[in-house]
């Protein structure tokens, strides 16, 4: 009979994300935000099941999508090539091209916040006027009358919730990634929703169940964030529900049925729930998918997902009674998961005992090469989860392990250790990378000889000092978009990031010291590996300058550095043919420096 090869590398580079989705208040249509056409566009399915169309084109991204509950419009937000400076659009219900609604100057950000009940005022936050702390404002879509809500204070504020008669306003304020103040602003006053701002805690997810009574997410004292409850009658604040070892990240409410649906996040995987607020059960929702990135709970009860596993790409899930039902097909071209590779949970102990969780994807037999990827997540505050990186999976197809430690400051094992990153981004991290080096060599599954360091954005950050000090590790290193300068990374991030430097990374006047050890510019002589570094122009947050120094001084020594530039992209590739210009970039220069012998 016929036979066909196995899959190649460039089936992976034909896998397409899904960002952000919503279903249409009667559930007759789906939007989602998509690379489909190789660029990103908001595309639409009639529902049930039908044929995707092109809805809006815009070839950006869009960070959100929200339909009008009268159906006059649909809103999106959209930057430019990456610059993350999202404005707002309204598109027509059949369609088309969005037109600007809520947008200024081209470096001013205007976020959607919420829309009322009647589709008649807008509410959203924007950098205009305060670029560092943000002010909330209302547009009244009739009338064209914009309105100051609220101006931020101390750190960037935005709206998080709007009670349904629009008398108030829960808002937050962000310290640090690890300390947040939730209020509520009220026609009698502005209440704290946990009892002391000065306790470190975050708080988010506010949710109005009625107009005098607000569900939210909190870690405060805790360590893990729990249900908790305010009420602004009696002004109390109540824990409600807490899941052991597990953090509640979204909440979404079902009004009708008087429940909630929770997604919590434990180490590499989400766990769905649901919440009966009347008699306080709990049930967990097996899903079809480990990491959770959406959930929309429409007026019927159905429940709507987006997400991923490591070997299944962006899909859209519904959920009834009926179990789950998976909506869109977006696949791997030719691929299925079983030709895939599941990672593999192991834990090592780092230099002061503390056991670290990591992924490990082994190469399968019949692909490996015998070398192995050594992947430092960025953020740092975040952490790598089990989905799928056609990335990945393009390095095991060209038989590559990859092995991804989630070192101290990692997300999903409790606020402790996530603010253990918090002005030390070089020592206790970067001792714990070294530690899951030298476990992949007492393992046997890697060697210097055989060992390749990759990372992006902290990750990349983490690759260029992890070079610096410990070249002897590495055959080659891939840094894409990587802070190389702590002194010009703190003044060079958005304005609106600004407040919370000093507790994430600290302070360079006062931690000269310590931002000099810690940054990777400083390690130039150790960097005598080859090098590719790769740089979208437009990247806010990293921005292109931290890559050019790195690249000009080690050029001016003579050191072997590769640099690709994507002109049009910021801190991520978005553009299909510059997501395949980086993986092959990436394959070639990993593919010529490995081990001769070790070749397939
Ligand atoms: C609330 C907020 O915006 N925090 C930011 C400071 C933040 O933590 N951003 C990270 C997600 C981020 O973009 N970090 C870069 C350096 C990265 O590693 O990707």
């Amino acid at each position: 009979m016929i036979k066909f090869p196995k899959p190649t590398v460039e089936q992976f580079f034909r896998s397409y994300v899904i960002s952000n989705f919503t279903v249409s208040p009667n559930e007759d249509r789906l939007l989602f935000s998509s690379n489909i056409s190789g660029t990103m566009n908001i595309w639409a399915m009639n529902l049930p099941d039908q044929y995707p169309y092109l809805f809006a084109h815009q070839d950006e991204s869009s960070n959100f999508l929200k339909f009008d509950p009268e159906g006059r419009y649909v809103l999106a937000g959209f930057d430019r090539d990456g610059d993350e400076n999202y404005q707002i659009y309204a598109v027509s219900p059949e369609g088309g091209l969005p037109q600007p609604l809520v947008t200024g100057e081209s470096e001013e950000k205007y976020f959607y916040s919420h829309l009322s009940e009647d589709g008649e005022r807008l509410y959203y936050v924007t950098s205009k006027d305060n670029p560092s702390f943000l002010n909330t404002r209302v547009r009244n879509l009739e009338t064209g009358k914009d309105d100051l809500v609220h101006e931020g204070e101390l750190g960037p504020t935005p709206l998080s919730a709007v009670s349904e008669d629009e008398k108030s306003f829960v808002f937050s304020t962000t310290l640090a990634n690890t300390y947040s103040i939730a209020f509520v602003k009220t026609e009698d006053g502005v209440f704290d929703l946990t009892p002391d701002r000065e306790k470190v805690h975050v708080s988010g997810g506010a949710t109005f169940v009625a107009d005098n009574t607000i569900y939210f997410v909190t870690n405060y004292e805790s360590e893990f964030n729990y249900l908790a409850k305010f009420d602004l009658t009696t002004k109390t604040f109540d824990k409600v529900l807490e899941i052991e070892n597990e953090s509640i990240e979204d909440l979404k409410y079902d009004k009708e049925q008087e429940q909630f649906y929770l997604v919590t996040e434990k180490g590499v995987t989400d766990y769905l729930y649901r919440y009966d607020v009347k008699n306080g059960t709990l049930e967990n929702i097996d899903a079809p998918v480990d990491v959770i990135e959406k959930v929309q709970v429409a007026k019927s009860g159905n429940v709507y997902i987006l997400g991923r596993s490591a070997v299944i790409p962006h899909n859209i899930f519904k959920y009834n009674e009926s179990g789950w039902k998976q909506i869109t097909a977006n696949r791997v071209l030719g691929v299925s998961p079983e030709e895939m590779v599941d990672p593999e949970v192991v834990t090592y102990e780092s230099f002061d005992g503390m056991e670290i969780e990591a992924l490990l994807f082994r190469a399968k037999p019949e692909n490996d090469n015998g070398h192995t990827v050594f992947w430092p997540h960025g953020g740092p505050q975040a952490a790598e989860r089990k989905f799928y990186r056609a990335m990945f999976q393009c390095l095991l197809n060209r038989g590559y392990t990859i092995f991804c430690p989630n070192f101290r400051g990692s997300t999903g094992y409790g606020s402790s250790f996530v603010k253990l990153v918090e002005q030390d981004w070089g020592e206790g991290p970067r001792l714990d990378n070294v530690y899951a080096i030298e476990w992949l060599f007492e393992q046997g599954i890697s060697s210097p000889e055989r060992l390749f360091l990759v990372g992006g954005s902290y990750g990349g950050y983490m690759a260029l000092l992890l070079h610096g000090r410990h070249p002897e590790y590495f055959k080659a290193v891939v840094d894409i978009f990587g802070v190389s300068n702590l002194f010009t990374f703190v003044n060079s991030v958005p304005d609106h990031w600004k407040p919370i430097m000093k507790r994430w990374l600290g302070d360079p006047e006062k931690d000269r010291e310590r931002f000099e050890k810690d940054s990777p510019i400083t390690y130039l002589d150790g960097m005598e590996k080859p090098m590719l570094v790769i740089q979208g122009a437009k990247d806010p947050r990293v921005v292109k300058e931290e890559s050019d120094q790195i690249v000009d001084k080690l050029r001016s020594e003579g050191r072997e550095v590769e640099y690709l530039v994507l002109d049009d992209e910021g801190h991520g590739f978005s553009k299909k043919e510059n997501e395949i210009n980086v993986y092959q970039t990436m394959l070639q220069f990993l593919e010529k420096h490995q081990t001769v012998s070790q070749k397939v």
